[in-house]
């Protein structure tokens, strides 16, 4: 479905990839982990069109997306749940959805979609029923990453990208994000994974990347890449 082939991209001409190819197949997952600064957030800002690249391609169902506009690749169906989940702290839950679903809003048949969309993230969250007139700066650090992940599937991705969902959340709750996940992929949603908790997302992925300074060090399918401990002891320390 998606497809880096050889990016070179950076920030004021500096590069954080260095020759980076990662292919994402429809309907599976695909983690791509490595320690901090090792250029994973830089990946999903690549695809999102927010990071500049300075050589290489990325191809979105055959088209070349290189010199798309950010916005011009949400309306093609890639949506990100940005690092540290970046709501609209002073709105409500179901104001901060109904910004998610901007992307269907002006499309016939628009008001059955929105509660389409709605009930079915109300499925996968049942939390967020009753508090769907919280305010969502109000909430916990595991419930604004619900949010975070129903904002972006209110827009009916194609494509999800989630960096660092598991950021300063307990165990547990990982878990719980990492089921959520799993059942996406059941209902047949395409994932990108971006984590640094590398053995929980090689273990969810079907297949994983390895990454340290901006470069692919290794990739496979995930329960190989999270068994292999020589990978482990060069490239994730003790975070995995
Ligand atoms: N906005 C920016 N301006 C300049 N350099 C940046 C910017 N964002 C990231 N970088 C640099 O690009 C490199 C890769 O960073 P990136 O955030 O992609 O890594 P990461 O693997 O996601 O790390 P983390 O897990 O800490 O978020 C780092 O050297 C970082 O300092």
């Amino acid at each position: 479905m998606l497809q880096l082939d050889q990016i070179v991209a950076g920030y004021n001409k500096s590069v954080a990839l260095d020759g980076v190819s990662i292919s994402i197949p429809e309907g599976r997952i695909v983690s791509v982990v490595g320690a901090n600064g090792a250029g994973k957030s830089t990946i999903v800002n690549t695809i999102s069109r927010l990071v500049t690249t300075y050589a290489g391609s990325i191809r979105f169902e055959g088209q070349d997306i290189t010199g798309r506009k950010p916005a011009q690749v949400v309306e093609l169906g890639i949506v990100q749940v940005p690092e540290g989940r970046r709501l609209f702290a002073p709105l409500t839950v179901e104001e901060n959805l109904r910004l998610g679903f901007h992307r269907l809003a002006g499309k016939a048949d628009s008001q059955r979609r929105y509660q389409e969309r709605l009930d079915y993230v109300l499925e996968l969250f049942p939390i967020m029923r009753q508090r769907i007139h919280q305010r969502a700066g109000t909430m916990s650090g595991g419930e604004q990453q619900m949010v975070a992940i129903s904002r972006a599937l209110m827009a009916g991705p194609k494509l999800l990208m989630l960096d660092e969902p598991s950021l300063g959340l307990a165990p547990m709750i990982v878990d719980q994000i990492f089921e959520i996940l799993a059942k996406l992929r059941k209902d047949g949603l395409t994932i990108l994974l971006v984590e640094q908790h590398a053995d929980d997302a090689l273990q969810l992925a079907d297949y994983g990347y390895i990454m340290a300074v901006g470069r692919v060090r290794a990739e496979g399918p995930g329960n190989s890449l999270r068994d292999n401990p020589a990978l482990h002891q060069s490239y994730l320390g003790k975070v995995a």
